[in-house]
C-alpha cells in the first residue's frame, strides 16, 4: 500500500486537463477493433463523420461492429415498449426512484423574473428546451437509474419531447427495466444505439433518430469525447464520464463502510477511488477490508473493481481534516463522501465536488438510486466549473428589455457615447434617432 502525503499527495490529486487519461485496456480494445493503434479521439472523429455522411446505415454498421448486433430497426417499437415487464419489486423501486427524484427537482428554483417599475420592464423569461436526447449507458451495465436521473429533471423543466438512446445487448434487445422506466416516465422514443454513434445521431439527426437541442447523460470515454466534439452543433449539459469517489475519513470511521463505499464505485469499470484519512491505522484497516470484500464480490464485478483499485486507487494520509478537505477541493471529485465525526460540520469547507454525501447513512450508492439529487455528476475534475444535472440544464433564459421613453432619454446618451467609443456609428444613430424629434417635412 503506497500512502501519499503532503506535496506528493497534492501532485497526485492535481488533474491535467490537456489530455484525458486512457486506460491501457481501452487502447488494446481499439487496436483489436480497428486493426491499428488509433487514439480514442481518432476513433470518435471517424464514427461521427460516418454518422453525418451515412445516417442510419452508419448507426447499424457501428452498432454491429462495437456492440455485436446489427439492428435493422433502430427504434424500439411501441409494441416492445408496451410488452416490457420486470419483477414487481424492481418495478416498485423504479417508481419510488422516479417519485423521489421528481420531488427533489420540483424544489429547485427555476423560474424567471420581471422587474416592472417606473423604468418599464426588465426581466428574464425561462423557457424549456423543445427536444432533449438522453444517453443511457449500457455497455457493461444497463443503467436504468441513469435514465430516471437524467430524464426527470428535464421533465420538471418542462421539456415536451425526450428521446432516449442506449446500446443494445448482443441479442439486440434493450434491457426491460430501461423500457419499463421509459414507459413510467411517458417516454415513447427509445433507440438501440450507444457510444459515439448515438451522440452523432442525436446531434446531426438521421432518418430514424431525430436531432435534438441538447444531449444529456453520462457515458464512457467515447461518449464523453463525442459530446465534446458535437458541442456547438448541439448543446450538452456537462461531461459526466467514468465515475470517481473520494472518501474523507477520520479515526472514527468504520473501515468496513469505507471499503464498501470505495468498492461500490470501483465496480464501475474505469472508476477512480480515492481515500484521504487523518488516521494511518484506518488506512491499514481499510486495506484489509478491501482485500476481503473484493474477494467476496462475484465476477465480473470483482475484476472491474480490482482493476479500479489496482490501477487507479490513491491513498492519502492528511495532517488534519482541513488538509483533507483542501486536497479534496483540489481534486474536485464527482463524489465526496464524509465519514467522520460530526460530518455536517465539514460542509462549510467543501469547495469543489459534484455531490457531497454526509455521514454513514448517506452512502453514495443510495444517491445513485433513490436519495433524490441526480447521480449524473461532473467527473475528471470538471466539478471545478460544472454542476450535476439539474432543471436549469434543460431551460434557456431569454432577456427582456422593455424600457419607457423617459428611461431612454435618461440612459440613451450614455449608450450613444459608448457606441462611438467602439467606433459603431450606426448603433449611436439608432439610439439618437429616438432622442431627437424627426426633421420637420420640407
Ligand atoms: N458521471 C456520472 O454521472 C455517471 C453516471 C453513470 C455512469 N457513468 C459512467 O458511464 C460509463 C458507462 O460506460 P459503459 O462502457 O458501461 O457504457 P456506455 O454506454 O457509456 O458505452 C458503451 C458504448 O461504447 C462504445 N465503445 C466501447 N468500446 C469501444 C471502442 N473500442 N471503440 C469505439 N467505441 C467503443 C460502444 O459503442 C458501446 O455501445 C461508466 O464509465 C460509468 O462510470 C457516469
Ligand atoms: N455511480 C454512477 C456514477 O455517478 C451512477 C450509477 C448508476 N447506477 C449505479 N451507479
Ligand atoms: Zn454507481
Amino acid at each position: 500500500m503506497q500512502v501519499l502525503q503532503g506535496d506528493v499527495a497534492r501532485a497526485a490529486l492535481t488533474r491535467t486537463f490537456a489530455k484525458i487519461p486512457v486506460p491501457q485496456s481501452v487502447l488494446a480494445r481499439i487496436e483489436q477493433t480497428f486493426g491499428e493503434p488509433l487514439t480514442p479521439e481518432e476513433v470518435v472523429s471517424r464514427i461521427l463523420a460516418d454518422v453525418r455522411a451515412r445516417g442510419d446505415d452508419a448507426l447499424r454498421d457501428w452498432t454491429g461492429r462495437l456492440d455485436g448486433h446489427r439492428p435493422e430497426a433502430l427504434e424500439v417499437s411501441g409494441g416492445e415498449l408496451e410488452a416490457a415487464q420486470i419483477e414487481p419489486e424492481l418495478h416498485e423501486a423504479v417508481r419510488l426512484a422516479i417519485r423521489r427524484v421528481r420531488a427533489f427537482y420540483e424544489e429547485q428554483p427555476a423560474h424567471g423574473f420581471m422587474q416592472e417599475g417606473p423604468e418599464g420592464t426588465l426581466g428574464q423569461l425561462v423557457r424549456p428546451l423543445s427536444r432533449v436526447g438522453v444517453y443511457v449507458p449500457g455497455g457493461l451495465a444497463p443503467l436504468v437509474s441513469t435514465l430516471i436521473h437524467t430524464a426527470v429533471p428535464a421533465q420538471v423543466a418542462g421539456v415536451p419531447e425526450i428521446v432516449v438512446t442506449t446500446p443494445p445487448s448482443r441479442d439486440g434487445t434493450v434491457h426491460p427495466a430501461i423500457l419499463v422506466a421509459a414507459r413510467e416516465l411517458g417516454i415513447t422514443r427509445v433507440f438501440r444505439v450507444g457510444g459515439a454513434q448515438a451522440i452523432g445521431a442525436l446531434a446531426y439527426g438521421t432518418a430514424s433518430v431525430p436531432g435534438v437541442d441538447k444531449i444529456a447523460g453520462p457515458g464512457n470515454l467515447f461518449v464523453v469525447i463525442a459530446k465534446r466534439m458535437v458541442f456547438g452543433a448541439v448543446g450538452i449539459e456537462s461531461l459526466p464520464g467514468p465515475t470517481e469517489t473520494l472518501v474523507v475519513a477520520d479515526d472514527s470511521a468504520s473501515p468496513r463502510f469505507v471499503a464498501a463505499d470505495l468498492l461500490a464505485q470501483a465496480e464501475h469499470l474505469g472508476a477512480e477511488p480515492v481515500l484521504v484519512s487523518t488516521s494511518r491505522e484506518l488506512l491499514i484497516e481499510v486495506q484489509t477490508q478491501l482485500d476481503a470484500q473484493l474477494e467476496a464480490l462475484p465476477e465480473p464485478n470483482r475484476s472491474w473493481a480490482r482493476d479500479s483499485v489496482l490501477s487507479r486507487m490513491k491513498i492519502v494520509l492528511a495532517a488534519d481534516l482541513a488538509e483533507a478537505l483542501d486536497l479534496s477541493s483540489l481534486y474536485a471529485p464527482e463524489h465526496l463522501c464524509l465519514l467522520t465525526r460530526d460530518p455536517g460540520r465539514l460542509l462549510d469547507g467543501v469547495r469543489r465536488a459534484g455531490g457531497v454525501f454526509v455521514g454513514e447513512a448517506s452512502m453514495e450508492a443510495l444517491g445513485d438510486y433513490v436519495a433524490g439529487p441526480s447521480h449524473v455528476m461532473p467527473t475528471g475534475g470538471t466539478a471545478r466549473f460544472m454542476s450535476p444535472v439539474n432543471v436549469r440544464d434543460f431551460q434557456t433564459i431569454i432577456s427582456v428589455v422593455g424600457v419607457r421613453e423617459e428611461t431612454l432619454r435618461r440612459i440613451g446618451p450614455a449608450a450613444a457615447v459608448l457606441a462611438r467609443a467602439e467606433g459603431l456609428e450606426a448603433h449611436a444613430r439608432a439610439i439618437e434617432s429616438r432622442l431627437t424629434p424627426p426633421p420637420a417635412p420640407a
